[in-house]
């Protein structure tokens, strides 16, 4: 489902090149769940990053459901990654002036929907998260966790076959981030294959795969 080949990553300022990524292979199957761990700087969102194509490679080649990515063209990969990405931050990424609901709809949008069936996938994705009866709150009126629960109807309210998350318990204290874990893995029971960028062993151990990075380095 994502492959990597040859993968190479070089930031460059006027002062200083950095290796972010040295000579990454990767195979992630249909299906799987897969954690990436390693020390802060290593990569991790770097890799996560170029995998969901919002950044590009220095070199190497990335398939997605055995579609080569052959241009990083916005214009070109915009409705790749609209279709078959959904991505989880961090800091959850809510805009604050939008209901729930609407910031569900967002990636939606992009898409030739109706706002009617936006509306109800909308609706479908926060049944699937247990925010049914905050639909028409706001961010500010949630919780961490239920901030987090609303990125990830949004993540998955276009049905995309892959799910991106980038520490996604980071900001959450651990009963919080076992309800995340708990949710992405009933996600991935139903068909989603996951990546997962975590400081957590204990959120690592619930993934069927780690991946470890050192210095840009896949050391596992
Ligand atoms: N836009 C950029 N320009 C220059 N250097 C960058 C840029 N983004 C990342 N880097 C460098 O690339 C390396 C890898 O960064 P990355 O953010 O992928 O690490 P990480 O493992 O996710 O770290 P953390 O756990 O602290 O979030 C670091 O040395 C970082 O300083």
């Amino acid at each position: 489902m994502i492959k990597l080949q040859n993968v190479e990553k070089i930031y460059r300022t006027s002062s200083i090149e950095t290796l972010a990524l040295n000579n990454i292979n990767l195979n992630v199957k249909k299906g799987e769940f897969v954690s990436i761990m390693g020390p802060s700087g290593c990569g991790k969102s770097t890799l996560l990053n170029i995998i969901g194509l919002l950044d590009a490679p220095s070199k190497g080649i990335i398939e997605l459901d055995g579609q080569k990515v052959e241009t990083y063209h916005d214009k070109a990969i915009a409705p790749l990654r609209n279709k078959m990405l959904g991505f989880i931050f961090q800091s959850f990424h809510l805009i604050n002036d939008l209901s729930v609901i609407d910031n569900v709809e967002i990636p939606l949008l992009y898409r030739s929907t109706t706002a009617r069936q936006r509306r109800e996938l909308a609706e479908e994705a926060l049944e699937k998260v247990g925010l049914s009866n905050r639909m028409k709150h706001f961010p500010k009126q949630l919780s961490g966790g239920q901030k987090q629960r609303v990125a990830i109807a949004r993540a998955i309210v276009g049905k995309p076959e892959i799910i991106l998350a980038d520490e996604p318990t980071g900001n959450l204290d651990s009963a919080m981030g076992n309800e995340i874990i708990n949710i992405l893995q009933s996600l991935n029971e139903n068909g989603a294959t996951i990546v997962m960028v975590t400081h957590d062993d204990a959120m690592a151990k619930r993934t069927h795969r780690l991946i470890r990075l050192f210095d840009g380095t896949q050391v596992l």
